[in-house]
This record gives structure tokens, C-alpha cells and sequence, in this order.
């Protein structure tokens, strides 16, 4: 992906403009039939433009700079970080979708491990930028298998869109899975192991 930072500033794309952000929801605001200077939201805009912010800070953020403790162990068999919550926003409508991902590896013969943290941070890099839920599933994977080169990965995503349970159809408690094999994780009897796993409660 095009490092964000690098890209057209002019046009407030790829940098956090916040004022901007700040006059785009009093437009909003003022779209909607609300009075932006009634006293509890004369705050609003500035608010949610610093929470804005902070929900797509993965836009600024490199998954190397996540996956920076790697160290060797000498293990070379699965490792599994299972329900790491996930807050994401769906790029369709800009509202949250939220579940679990599981995140394994199967790590080089005396090849780089990460620490357990840094699974989680990957997730978040990507999970705080506009998404649909297939890209941050992919992307999770490919940026693992580019930079601690396993043997193999694997990705599984579940989450409540709020885009189809807040409105549209209205369905609240569907959970849309999607999930991502590399490598060796693509081997039936070793991807079949995982997803036991995975879904062992
Ligand atoms: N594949 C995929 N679709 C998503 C994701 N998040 C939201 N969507 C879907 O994106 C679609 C956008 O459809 P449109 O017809 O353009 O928009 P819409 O009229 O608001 O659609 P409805 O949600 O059906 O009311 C909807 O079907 C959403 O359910 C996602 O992460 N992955
Ligand atoms: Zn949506």
C-alpha cells in the first residue's frame, strides 16, 4: 500500500486535518437538522474530529513498526493469539464493525517469532483505517508472512457490522466470518488443527 503520509496533502488526503474534520461534522450537524450551537454540541465537532483521529490511526502506522521484537526460540510449531477484539469502521458507511480475529503462525525452522503482543498490534494497524472486513483479514496475513516469513499463517475474523445491524436490514447479531490461509496453513490436516482451535471453546 502507498504510504498515506506521502500523498496529497493539498486535498487533506493522507494527512489528519483536523480542523477540517472539525467543520465537515458541523456540516454534518447542520445536514442532519441539528443546531451545532446548542450548548451540549458546541463540543461535538472538535470531539469527534480528536476521536476520528484516533480511529484511523492505522492510516499513519507501518506494520514494521509493530512487529519489531522478533526473537528466536527454536519453535517451529503453531502459535495462536485467539479472540483478540477487534474495533474497526466500515468503509461503506463509516460505522463500527466490532468482533474477535485469531491470528497463527507457524514460524520458520529457526526462523523469527514475535512477541504474543505484537499479533494484536498488527490487527489494530489495520482494523483503524476506513475497511471492509475481507481487506483487514488479507492484509493481516500478507504483511505476516512478509515480515517474519513463516511457514505458514492464518487469519480467521468475526464480527457484527453495525451497518447491518443499526440500519439497512436490520439484522443485529449476524456475524460475518472471513478468514485467510498462507503457506503451509493451506495444507488440509494443518489447516483443519487450526480452525479446531480456533473454534475450541
Ligand atoms: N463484503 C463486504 N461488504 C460489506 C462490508 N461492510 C459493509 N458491507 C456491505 O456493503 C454493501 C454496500 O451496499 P450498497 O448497496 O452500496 O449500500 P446500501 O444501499 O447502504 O446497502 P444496504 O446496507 O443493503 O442498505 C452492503 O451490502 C453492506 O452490507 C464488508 O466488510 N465486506
Ligand atoms: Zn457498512
Amino acid at each position: 500500500m502507498t504510504d498515506p503520509v506521502t500523498l496529497d496533502a493539498e486535498n487533506s488526503i493522507g494527512v489528519f486535518d483536523e480542523k477540517r474534520a472539525e467543520s465537515a461534522v458541523r456540516e454534518l450537524l447542520i445536514a442532519v437538522g441539528e443546531d451545532p450551537d446548542r450548548e451540549g454540541l458546541r463540543e461535538t465537532p472538535a470531539r469527534v474530529a480528536r476521536a476520528y483521529k484516533e480511529i484511523f490511526a492505522g492510516l499513519w502506522q507501518e506494520p514494521e513498526s509493530v512487529l519489531t521484537t522478533t526473537f528466536d526460540l527454536g519453535h517451529d510449531e503453531m502459535v495462536l493469539v485467539r479472540d483478540i477484539e477487534v474495533y474497526s469502521t466500515c468503509e461503506h458507511h463509516l460505522v463500527p464493525f466490532h468482533g474477535v480475529a485469531h491470528v497463527g503462525y507457524i514460524p520458520a525452522t529457526s526462523g523469527k517469532i514475535t512477541g504474543l503482543s505484537k499479533l494484536a498490534r498488527l490487527v489494530d494497524v489495520y482494523a483503524r483505517r476506513p475497511q471492509v472486513q475481507e481487506r483487514l483479514t488479507t492484509q493481516i496475513a500478507d504483511s505476516l508472512m512478509e515480515i517474519l516469513e513463516p511457514r505458514g499463517v492464518v487469519v480467521v475474523i468475526e464480527c457484527e457490522h453495525m451497518c447491518m445491524s443499526m440500519r439497512g436490514i436490520r439484522k443485529p447479531g449476524a456475524k460475518t466470518l472471513t478468514s485467510a490461509v498462507r503457506g503451509q496453513l493451506r495444507d488440509p490436516a494443518t489447516r483443519a488443527e487450526a480452525m479446531s482451535l480456533i473454534m475450541a471453546r
